[in-house]
C-alpha cells in the first residue's frame, strides 16, 4: 500500500488549542433516536479548519479527573453519507452508532473537516466516478493524483488535549487512526471496532478497507451478504443445526456488550444468523427453510442464548415469523418467499389495533409495542380488531410509523420499538382470520407437507422465552464457575474463590437449580403438545407443558440470582457479562408466555379437570 506518512509533529511542538465556545444541541435522528450533544469549537487548530467536537453522555461525570476513560471516535466528515445517506459508503450508519454508544457510556465524538478522507468533496465523487469503472477506493485516489488517505489528526489530538482528555477508548475499525493519536500524545487504551454496516452498495468498498489497509472488519468472503439459505445451501439435521449455533456463541459473547448499546442486532450477528439459516430453520422447505420442530427449535433458541439473550430472543421470533408466514395462503407466500429468500417479519399481539373494512381491502390504525426484530425487518404481523373478529394484517414496514420505545434495563439489543399507522389501507389479501392462522388447518397447511406447519402458533410461541432464560442460566453457571475458581491474590497469596465453603455451597445451588431448570425444559420437549399435534391432546397434557415451561424458567432465574449473588462486586460493572444475564431474564420473567400467575391458575384448572379457560393456552 501506498501511505501517505504523516510525520508526527514532537510532542512538545504540538501546538495547543483552547476551547472556544460550547453549547448545547438537541439531536434527533431520522429513527426517531434522541439525544443531547455539547458542541464544542476551538482556537488555535493545527489546520486552520473548522473542526467539532460533541462531548455525548455523562461526559462530565468522572471523564476528565480520569475516573472513567472516554470513549471517543474520529469521525470524518462524509457529505454523502452523513447528510444524504448514501449507500456507497458506511459513514451514516456509522455516525448514527458512534452517536448512541458515546452517549450510553460518555464520551466524545470529534467531526473532523477531512471530506473524502482528506481530498475533499469534488475530488471524492470524481473518484466515485472511478470507482464506477472497475478502479478500488484507494487507487481511484492514486489515480487522480492524491495519497489513498490524505488525513492528519493532529487537529483531534489538540482538541483531545484542551479538554484534558488525553487517555481514551477509541472507537474505529482504521489502525491508522489509533496509531496517529498515539504519536500525537494521546493513550489509546482500548480499540473497539464500529459494527459492519455492510450493504449491497458498500460491500467493494468495505472489503478495500479491510485487505489494503487493514481495517479491522469481518465480513463474508466475497463482502456481500449471503442469501438467507443455509451456508450449505441444503437442509441440516437436528445435530448439524446446533452445531451451528454453538460455533456462534464466541461471537455473540464478544458482541453483547455492543448489542445492548445498540439496541438492535448488530450487522455482523444478523449475516450469522443468515449464513446459518437460523432464520429458516422453521419455515417449510419448498420455500427454501428448513421445516423443523418444536425440539430443533427450541433447542437452537436456547444454545444462542448461552452466547446473548437479545440475540437468541430476536432470533427466535424472526424464524418463528417467518414460519407464521408460510401459513398464508398461497398468493402472500409468492409474494413474500419470493427469490427463496427467507423473509424477515416482526409480529406483535396485544394492544390490538383497529380495522375497518374500505373497498379492495381494509384501513387499519393502532399503536403497537414490543415488536422484536423490527430494526432488521422488511415486514410487520399486526394484529388488528374487525368487530369482534382478531386478524392479521401484513404491511411492510416502510408503511408503518417506526417509534423509538425500547429503552429498558433488559433484553436491550432485541430492539422492540412501537409502531404506528393512522388508516393505513391493507389489501384484502394481506389480512387474514387469526384464529385461522394460528390454527392446525390453516391455509398454509394445504401448501406444505413439512408436520410442523400443522403445530399451533401457540406451541412455538410459548417456548421462546424459557429456551432464553435456561440458555442464559447455563452461560451464568459457566462464568460463576470461572470466577470461583479464577486464582486471585491477596496479601501476597494467591487464593481460589472456590476454596471457600461458603463459595462451595453456593455453586452447588445454583447448579442445582439449573439442573432443575433443564429437566423441567426436557420433559416440556418429550410432552405430546410439543409434538405439534394438537388435536386429542388432553387439557391436563396441555397444562403440564405450560407449567413445565414455567417452572423451568422460574428456576433458571433462581440460578442466575444465585450466580449474582454470590460473584462479589465487580459483577455489577456494566461490562460484566452477569449483570446484563441477570437483566435479560428479569425481562423474561415478566413476559406474557412466562407471567407465573395465569400460568399457574390454568395449569391448575387443566390439571385438576375443571376445564382451561384461556384459549391459546
Ligand atoms: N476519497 C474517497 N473518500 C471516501 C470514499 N468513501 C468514503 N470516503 C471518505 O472516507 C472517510 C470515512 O472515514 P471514517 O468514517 O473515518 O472511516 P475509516 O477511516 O474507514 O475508519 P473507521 O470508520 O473509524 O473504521 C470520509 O471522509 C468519507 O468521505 C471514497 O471512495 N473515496
Ligand atoms: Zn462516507
Amino acid at each position: 500500500m501506498t501511505a501517505v506518512v504523516h510525520s508526527a509533529p514532537p510532542l512538545a511542538h504540538l501546538p495547543a488549542a483552547t476551547i472556544r465556545s460550547q453549547v448545547t444541541v438537541p439531536l434527533r435522528f431520522p429513527d426517531g433516536y434522541r439525544t443531547s450533544a455539547d458542541v464544542m469549537t476551538f482556537h488555535g487548530l493545527a489546520d486552520g479548519r473548522e473542526h467539532l467536537l460533541l462531548a455525548l453522555g455523562e461526559w462530565e461525570d468522572g471523564l476528565l479527573d480520569g475516573a472513567k476513560i472516554p470513549l471517543v471516535r474520529l469521525h470524518s466528515e462524509c457529505m454523502t453519507g452523513d447528510v444524504f445517506g448514501s449507500e456507497r459508503c458506511d459513514c451514516g450508519p456509522q455516525l448514527r452508532e458512534a452517536v448512541e454508544r458515546i452517549a450510553s457510556t460518555g464520551g466524545f465524538l470529534l467531526y473532523l473537516r477531512q471530506e473524502g478522507r482528506g481530498i475533499g468533496l469534488y475530488p471524492k465523487l470524481d473518484a466515485y466516478a472511478l470507482q464506477d469503472e472497475g478502479l478500488d477506493t484507494y487507487d481511484a485516489n492514486l489515480a487522480l493524483g492524491h495519497g489513498e488517505d490524505e488525513r492528519d489528526y493532529t487537529a483531534a489530538a489538540q482538541m483531545l488535549h484542551a479538554l484534558g482528555a488525553p487517555t481514551v477508548r477509541l472507537l474505529s475499525n482504521n489502525p491508522d487512526k489509533a496509531a496517529q493519536l498515539a504519536a500525537r500524545g494521546i493513550a489509546v487504551t482500548e480499540k473497539i471496532p464500529t459494527g459492519v454496516h455492510v450493504s449491497e452498495a458498500n460491500s467493494r468498498y468495505l472489503a478495500a478497507k479491510r485487505d489494503r489497509t487493514g481495517h479491522t472488519l469481518e465480513l463474508s468472503p466475497a463482502g456481500v451478504v449471503p442469501p438467507a439459505k443455509g451456508a450449505a445451501g441444503r437442509v441440516p439435521d437436528h445435530a448439524e443445526m446446533l452445531a451451528r449455533v454453538e460455533a456462534m456463541i464466541p461471537g455473540l459473547r464478544a458482541r453483547a456488550e455492543e448489542t445492548e448499546g445498540l439496541r438492535r442486532l448488530p450487522g455482523l450477528t444478523v449475516q450469522a444468523l443468515q449464513e446459518a439459516g437460523v432464520f429458516g430453520m422453521l419455515a417449510p422447505v419448498a420455500v427454501g427453510g428448513y421445516g423443523m420442530g418444536a425440539r430443533a427449535y427450541g433447542e437452537s433458541v436456547r444454545v444462542l442464548a448461552t452466547g446473548c439473550a437479545s440475540t437468541a430472543w430476536t432470533a427466535g421470533h424472526l424464524a418463528e415469523h417467518a414460519w407464521m408466514l408460510a401459513r398464508w395462503p398461497r398468493t402472500v407466500q409468492d409474494e413474500v418467499f419470493a427469490g427463496g429468500q427467507v423473509p424477515l417479519a416482526a409480529a406483535t399481539s396485544a394492544p390490538v389495533g383497529a380495522a375497518r373494512k374500505v373497498p379492495g381491502g381494509y384501513a387499519i390504525s393502532g399503536h403497537w409495542s414490543f415488536a422484536s426484530g423490527i430494526m432488521h425487518s422488511r415486514w410487520a404481523l399486526l394484529a388488528v380488531q374487525l368487530g369482534g373478529v382478531r386478524l392479521q394484517a401484513l404491511v411492510p414496514v416502510a408503511d408503518l410509523e417506526l417509534l423509538d420505545a425500547w429503552h429498558t434495563d433488559g433484553l436491550r439489543g432485541t430492539g422492540s420499538n412501537d409502531l404506528r399507522a393512522d388508516g393505513l389501507f391493507v389489501p384484502d389479501h394481506r389480512v387474514a382470520d387469526w384464529a385461522l392462522l394460528s390454527g392446525p388447518d390453516n391455509p398454509g397447511s394445504l401448501v406444505h407437507r413439512d408436520p410442523s406447519i400443522h403445530t399451533p402458533m401457540a406451541t412455538l410461541l410459548n417456548l421462546v422465552a424459557p429456551a432464553v432464560a435456561l440458555g442464559s442460566a447455563e452461560y451464568a453457571l459457566e462464568l460463576f464457575r470461572n470466577q470461583l475458581l479464577a486464582p486471585k491474590e491477596r496479601n501476597g497469596v494467591a487464593v481460589r474463590p472456590a476454596d471457600s465453603v461458603l463459595a462451595q455451597a453456593r455453586y452447588a445451588r445454583a447448579s442445582g437449580a439449573v439442573a432443575t431448570a433443564q429437566l423441567h425444559w426436557q420433559a416440556a420437549l418429550s410432552l405430546p403438545a410439543a409434538g405439534g399435534d394438537a388435536a386429542g391432546l388432553s387439557e391436563g397434557q396441555r397444562a403440564s407443558f405450560r407449567l413445565a415451561l414455567a417452572l423451568s424458567a422460574e428456576a433458571a432465574q433462581e440460578a442466575v440470582r444465585l450466580a449474582v449473588a454470590g460473584s462479589g462486586g465487580s459483577v455489577h460493572r456494566l461490562s460484566h457479562p452477569l449483570q446484563r444475564i441477570q437483566r435479560d431474564v428479569s425481562v423474561l420473567a415478566n413476559h406474557p408466555t412466562l407471567g407465573i400467575d395465569p400460568i399457574l391458575e390454568q395449569a391448575g384448572r387443566g390439571l385438576l379437570g375443571l376445564g382451561i379457560t384461556t384459549r391459546s393456552f
